[in-house]
């Protein structure tokens, strides 16, 4: 049953083209040549007023014609909202508020003997699965000092890191103010919209909000923003260095290039042009080291640009973590919080990490959770890098609760290929049991056809009531898919970026955005346009960083595109497939041809 497919070979659901006609539609509906939806009659609002629209910008309209509601649907027209308004309502109440799920739901924290348990003042606990295993070792981890957790993809880092900030928010005596912090401010906010306001002792953010806020209360409000034009100035930088250094080679590598070098140096704050020079701070990665010279040259990049953004602001958004660590070191007053729980943590700089391990106090304890696989800002780092003490080592997820079987071993078996394992380290997860149908690979006519294909796609699991995402590599094709994903306007979809607006939960969610964009977070479906060779890796990011590094940086984007699904996952492309994964004898994908 989990591998039931249609004629087309897609999964039941997947299809536009053969899908269940869905409940309350009516056997025959309207449509335009020229639009995307069908309607209930020809005095529906919403067709009326397209139809004004595009006459007053002097395009041509058609009259609406009665066809059967199955062609409709044929053709991946979506029920137009105004006209099937039920039909929405339907959609909208989801699964979210199914009863089976809420009692998954249900929120209980039993806490280990030989800690007290959690406040009777506490606010209502967050609604989360119970923590097993492991997971509740970390949740009730020491509450003095540092701890570091390490999880494959989807084995409830995100979910033990709420809990654990829930615990230490509210734990009596030991508890106190407490800061969850990410990276991604799409994670942030959804992590805030989960949980609510869970009582005043909880503050989730990202490291940029932390720094900021933290800034501005060391100079009484004073501080100014980080710089944000960093690749801009870091060109202008470089084209000056160019002209004082001719025929310096490693001065013809794009600004990219220098832009990440920049960010490595600030990341690390190596800011003397001795210590980078030496090459003393170890480096990871797959990048080729550069010699001296070129770093001498790189390190006049670095000052140019120091020069340049002077009159600006002190610091850009990377190097603002080295001044958010000196004030915290410098201030002895009280501080803020009690306890720091890092999520994301692959993303975290050492300087960040540094800084939130200053922001604590000495009763307090700062927990960091990360998988390294999923690292995909910057070059390479470990946690051992980043002056944590702690003796105990890590704590290991290996359990992946989100991903189905088929998903889990398609996403495993590209991690564990050569591009992809390095010097840092990763859990090897343990294969999760839930079944599912394997990954589908589509092979579109051109580019224009795999975001058609991903859209209707993408409706089609939307009117089956899921939570669904189209995620591309880069913004670049954002605004050819979104009209094919809006049906005139009809259907709500939502952007995976910093705002998240509109953002819930639960319930059925129509969704596209970056593979950046969606970390941390999940779906039922995702839908993978782009995944051609020549698109994965970038060639942009070839020519920055090398062939090798590239493909090893853009494996690992891909690997956290993969795992964001939990029960079905098509991916298209229209060339020739990216070998950054499995080839077609692994059997770990359903290939379909138009
Ligand atoms: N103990 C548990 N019981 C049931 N479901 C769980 C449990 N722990 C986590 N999950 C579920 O597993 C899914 C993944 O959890 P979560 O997002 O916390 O993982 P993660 O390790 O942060 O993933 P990633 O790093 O890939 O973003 C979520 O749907 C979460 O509700």
């Amino acid at each position: 049953m989990a591998e039931e497919r249609c004629v087309h070979g897609l999964l039941a659901g997947q299809c536009g083209e053969c899908r269940p006609a869905p409940p309350g539609l009516p056997a025959k509906v309207y449509v335009t040549d020229g639009g995307a939806v069908f309607h209930r009659n020809t005095t529906c609002r919403a067709l009326l007023d397209g139809q004004r629209r595009a006459r007053r910008l002097g395009r041509d309209t058609h009259d609406p014609g009665l066809v059967p509601l199955t062609e409709a649907l044929a053709k991946g027209r979506a029920a137009c909202a105004p006209c099937f308004p039920a039909h929405y309502a339907r959609v909208q109440a989801g699964p979210g508020l199914d009863m089976s799920t809420a009692a998954r739901w249900t929120p209980r924290i039993p806490g280990p003997s030989h800690t007290a348990a959690p406040s009777r003042r506490s606010p209502l606990p967050i609604p989360l699965p119970e923590p097993r295993g492991h997971q509740r070792d970390v949740v009730f981890l020491r509450t003095q000092g540092h701890c570091v957790v390490l999880g494959t993809a989807g084995s409830g880092k995100t979910t033990m890191a709420l809990h654990r900030a829930h615990f230490l928010a509210h734990a009596p005596g030991i508890g106190g103010p407490t800061l969850l912090v990410t990276f991604n401010r799409a994670l942030a906010t959804s992590l805030r919209t989960l949980v609510g306001d869970a009582g005043g002792a909880l503050r989730i953010a990202t490291y940029h909000q932390f720094a900021q806020s933290c800034l501005r209360e060391s100079t009484g409000g004073a501080a100014p923003a980080p710089f944000r034009h960093k690749p801009h100035l870091v060109e202008a930088a470089l084209a000056r260095v160019r002209a004082e250094r001719p025929g310096a080679a490693v001065l013809e590598r794009p600004a990219a290039f220098f832009v990440d070098e920049l960010r490595w140096m600030a990341g690390h704050g190596v800011t003397d042009r001795a210590t980078y020079v030496s090459g003393r701070t170890p480096r990871l990665g797959r990048g080729r080291p550069l010699s001296m010279p070129d770093r001498e040259a790189a390190f006049d990049v670095y000052e140019t640009y120091l020069r340049l953004r002077e009159p600006h602001a002190p610091y850009d958004w990377d190097d603002v973590a080295t001044a958010v660590r000196r004030a915290l070191e410098a201030d002895g007053a009280p501080r803020r919080y009690r306890h720091v729980v890092v999520d994301e943590g692959q993303d975290f700089t050492p300087e960040m990490i540094r800084g939130l391990a200053a922001a604590v106090p000495d009763d307090g304890s700062l927990t960091f959770f990360a998988d390294y696989a999923q690292q995909v800002y910057g070059s390479r780092m470990s946690w051992r890098s980043l002056g944590l003490d702690v003796p105990e080592g890590p704590v290991r997820f290996v359990d992946n609760h989100r991903n189905s079987a088929p998903i889990a071993a398609l996403a495993g078996a590209a991690a564990r290929m050569p591009h992809f394992t390095d010097e840092v380290e990763l859990v090897e997860p343990r294969p999760p049991v839930t079944a599912g149908p394997r990954p589908t690979v589509f092979q579109a006519p051109d580019e224009a056809g795999q975001l058609r294909m991903a859209a209707r796609a993408a409706l089609a699991q939307y009117g089956e009531r899921q939570r669904v995402a189209v995620l591309m590599p880069t913004r670049e094709h954002e605004k050819r898919l979104l009209p094919l994903l809006e049906c005139g306007g009809t259907v709500t979809v939502r952007r995976l970026d910093a705002e998240l607006s509109g953002w819930t939960p639960h319930g059925p969610l129509l969704s596209y955005g970056t593979y950046f964009a969606a970390k941390g977070l999940e779906f039922d479906s995702v839908v993978l346009p782009l995944c051609d060779a020549e698109r994965l890796p970038h060639p942009d990011a070839v020519a920055a960083h090398g062939e090798a590094e590239a493909r090893a940086r853009q494996a690992r984007a891909l690997y956290v595109a993969l795992t964001r699904a939990r029960r079905s996952l098509l991916l298209l492309h229209s060339g020739q497939l990216t070998d950054l994964l499995p080839d077609e004898m692994s059997d770990l994908f359903v290939r379909v041809a138009a």
